[in-house]
């Protein structure tokens, strides 16, 4: 199961990616929000989020205007390692190295094609592991505990 998030900024490419869930038979679950009308993406990155942490979805997309400040919001949240990619490489190496579990994506930078191949690279690539990259993934979690 997917989480999908977005702000008014990233709502179209979110309707896009459901799409592109759909045909490819990848459930979704749809936090919202639900149209165009302006909103703030921290609310929306939060409700996704939480779906990551409880474990009711594997991973999750979000989208507002850039990718970024929705990608800030997620990355504030214990235990979520969020990428907001536009090119295919980071999308497929925040997988293998950093096993990020959210991928952020800018609505009003990335068209639909890239927005389809950056989600598939995503969705598909598995985290390599090995001490290296484990060791760095400890690190960021202590940065987590640390900044209390
Ligand atoms: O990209 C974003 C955050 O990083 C937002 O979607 C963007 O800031 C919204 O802008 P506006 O309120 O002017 O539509």
């Amino acid at each position: 199961m997917i989480a999908l998030g977005c702000d008014h900024g990233g709502f179209l490419l979110k309707q896009e990616i459901k799409a592109y869930l759909e045909e490819q038979g990848i459930p979704y679950l749809d936090f919202g929000t639900d149209s165009c009308d302006s909103c703030d993406y921290p609310d929306f990155a939060k409700a996704a989020c939480a779906a990551v942490l409880d474990g009711s979805c594997e991973k999750a997309l979000l989208f507002c205007g850039t990718g970024v400040g929705i990608s800030m919001a997620a990355n504030k949240i214990k235990g979520i390692r969020a990428a907001c990619c536009s090119d295919y490489f980071s999308a497929k190496y925040t997988r293998l190295h950093n096993n990020a579990n959210v991928l952020c994506l800018g609505g009003r930078v990335v068209g639909p094609g890239l927005a389809r191949e950056l989600v598939d690279v995503f969705l598909h690539t598995a985290y390599e592991g090995g001490e290296r990259h484990e060791r760095r993934l400890k690190k960021i979690e202590a940065l987590e505990n640390e900044n209390k």
